[in-house]
């Protein structure tokens, strides 16, 4: 079985990054990071993020307000950096808390600085297979993984195990402009396994930990692990049982070191575009 790292698509991300960079004759685009709470989800990948910009030569800034903060305080708070001129581009780390309503900052964000795709206007678009908008940068790692390994989408059937906003239904239509036969998989779906089996290409993004193992996985299937858990020895891992695999799968995404390290270059990628873009 052949590990699929990530590493090697960041660096491939980082050559495209340098290249629009240099279009910017010299300005260093700006990420804000939007947190509320000290989430340790949001402050891993708060941390990848930041470190990301840093090694791609771009610049990041949290803004982190209280877990408790008014509906009201975090819109004002969210206005000012929506609306400032130096910030290209915005990542809302969520879900936000209750009290807070996440549709109004979706409809608020502006869609040209919504790196992670969660306005209704960038969610249209990739609904409609229109590729200049932002699409949620999960999502859009899958296929850069799949595609930078020179895996044909074509024709193929993927199962995908997840159907939420920020990674299975955007994924899906992702994987339909590349012409994949696609099945989206969730907690009422029968025959789950015999469904994951048929696949030639299966997406777990359930965020179950090591759930998906070999019975799962159909010969030579190629499998990618979307999902970042915390196992009860605290340990980092993902919704694929990956020792498991040998002998089934062909190919499959580690975790830690596969998709999360490609979602933070992508986000990059994205970054440097809304700058470009402004
Ligand atoms: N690599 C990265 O950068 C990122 C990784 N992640 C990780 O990806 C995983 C998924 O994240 P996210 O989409 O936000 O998670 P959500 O919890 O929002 O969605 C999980 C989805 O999986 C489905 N699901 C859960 N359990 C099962 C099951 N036993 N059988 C079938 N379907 C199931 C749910 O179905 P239903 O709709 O029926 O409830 C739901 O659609 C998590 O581990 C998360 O940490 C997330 C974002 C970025
Ligand atoms: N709008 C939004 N989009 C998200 O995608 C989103 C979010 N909010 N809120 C929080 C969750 C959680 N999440 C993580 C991603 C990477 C690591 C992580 O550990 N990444 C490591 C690499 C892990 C690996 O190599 O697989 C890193 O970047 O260095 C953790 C958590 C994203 N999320």
């Amino acid at each position: 079985m052949i590990t699929l790292k990530g590493a090697a698509v960041s660096a491939k991300i980082k050559e495209q990054v340098d290249t629009l960079l240099t279009d910017l004759k010299g300005k260093t685009p700006k990420l804000a990071i939007v947190r509320i709470g000290e989430r340790p989800d949001d402050l891993s990948y708060e941390r990848g993020a930041l470190k990301k910009m840093e090694s791609f030569g771009l610049m990041g800034e949290s803004f982190a307000f209280p877990q408790d903060i008014t509906d009201e305080a975090f819109k004002e708070e969210f206005a000012k950096i929506n609306e400032n001129p130096d910030i290209d581009g915005i990542l809302v780390l969520r879900p936000l808390p209750k009290q807070i309503k996440e549709k109004d900052i979706e409809h608020m964000i502006d869609p040209g600085k919504d790196l992670d795709g969660i306005s209704p206007e960038n969610i249209a678009r990739v609904f409609a297979g229109d590729d200049t908008g932002f699409a949620p940068c999960t999502a859009e790692a899958v296929v850069e993984v799949l595609k930078a390994n020179e895996i044909a989408l074509t024709g193929k059937r993927v199962a995908i195990v997840g159907r939420s906003m920020v990674v299975g239904r955007p994924l899906s239509m992702l994987m339909l402009k590349e012409n994949a036969t696609v099945t989206i998989c969730h907690t009422r779906t029968e025959n789950l396994k015999e469904t994951c089996k048929n696949a030639q290409i299966l997406v777990a993004a359930a965020g179950r930990a090591r759930m998906v193992d070999g019975s799962y996985v159909g010969k030579d299937a190629i499998v990618v692990d979307v999902g970042i858990n915390v196992d009860k020895d605290g340990k980092l891992c993902g919704d694929v049982d990956f020792d498991s695999l040998e002998g089934t799968a062909s190919m499959a995404t580690p975790v830690p070191g596969g998709v999360g390290a490609v979602t933070t270059a992508v986000l990059a990628r994205h970054l440097v575009s809304a700058a470009l873009k402004k």
